[in-house]
């Protein structure tokens, strides 16, 4: 049995509508369809999809705050709407948006609070305390309260707080959403270290293809609450045919760039903007350019999600 089995899992909501000044009809939306995926113990899985496709309804099902419609769906063994005390030990959960922490508090006393709300033992808890406080840096904000910590600082405070209790599945929703470059990569290497030593189970909702990237060795796509793909992000890539984007400003106007792998797209000035293959590596193209070209600013953009989605239904 695997970690996490989800099977023909829905979930619908009932919504009024105004339809004039005096009537209201009830609409149903169907945030999630019939959905059925499993996830193996220490996976690394990214669930992606655009805005309102069902990502956040499935991880509320999964960590029991909603109950389903209809279908079936087991974590670490446990129906998380029947058992979600005993699930809350199981796992952690991350909202990039959101705090768990005390806003008045400083980290430290939410983190003891933790302790005492789920009961950890001491040596464990001790043990856990200072070793996620050595990897998530936190070793001078111990004292901060929340309210004054930065949105990276607060982000590494909440992911310590989700790990104390040693669960087995990290649900993360956009953990890196507002993050400078710096703190992303961080982040991420923390979270490689976490599954690598630790074998934790990620989910990992996110907007941002390079999460996955760095991250996910399995992407699986939701689109109006279906599953649209269960892949490598290769595959998804290779799938939905997506490019990246290499945004070359050279130090004087110029026809535009004619390197092998690479096509332009736009010009603006001495601004040109070169398409190439997502699966590809940059750096052939990048060497190219800079060989022929007297370049003063280089910078490369990924596909946007809905971009990525958008193509596997065109193709
Ligand atoms: N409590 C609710 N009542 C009514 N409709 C809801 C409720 N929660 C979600 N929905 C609807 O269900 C659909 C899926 O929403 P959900 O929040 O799961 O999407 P999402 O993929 O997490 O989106 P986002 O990326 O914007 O967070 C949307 O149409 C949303 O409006």
């Amino acid at each position: 049995m695997s970690l996490i089995e989800v099977t023909d899992l829905s979930r619908t909501f009932e919504v009024r509508r105004k339809v004039s000044r005096f009537r209201r009809e009830v609409h149903e939306v169907r945030a999630v369809d019939h959905l059925s995926f499993a996830v193996g113990a220490g996976e690394m899985v990214g669930y992606i999809g655009p805005n309102g496709a069902g990502k956040s309804t499935t991880i509320k099902m999964l960590t029991g705050i909603l109950v389903p419609s209809s279908g079936s769906l087991s974590v670490a063994g446990i129906d998380p709407s029947r058992n979600r005390v005993e699930l809350t030990r199981r796992i952690g959960v991350v909202f990039g948006q959101r705090t768990t922490l005390w806003w008045d508090l400083p980290l430290r006393d939410s983190f003891e609070l933790l302790r005492r709300i789920y009961r950890i033992d001491r040596d464990r808890y001790r043990r856990n305390l200072a070793e996620f406080t050595e990897l998530l840096e936190l070793g001078d904000l111990l004292d901060t309260p929340v309210r004054q910590l930065s949105l990276g600082q607060r982000m590494r405070g909440d992911i310590a707080a989700a790990l104390l209790h040693d669960p087995e599945i990290l649900y993360l929703d956009e953990p890196t959403i507002g993050l400078d470059v710096v703190s992303k990569g961080r982040l991420r290497e923390f979270l490689r270290t976490l599954n690598a030593e630790r074998g934790v189970t990620l989910l990992l909702t996110t907007h941002d293809l390079q999460d996955i990237e760095q991250l996910c060795s399995r992407v699986m796509v939701i689109d109006h609450g279906f599953l649209v793909f269960d892949g490598s992000l290769e595959l998804l890539h290779e799938r939905g045919g997506s490019t990246r984007t290499l945004v070359v400003d050279l130090v004087d106007e110029a026809p535009p760039i004619d390197v092998p792998g690479a096509e332009v797209r736009k010009v603006e000035g001495p601004r040109q903007w070169l398409s190439f293959p997502a699966k590809a590596s940059a750096a052939p193209v990048v060497a190219a350019v800079a060989a022929s070209y007297d370049v003063a600013d280089l910078s490369i953009t990924e596909p946007a999600i809905e971009d990525v989605i958008r193509a596997i239904y065109t193709r």
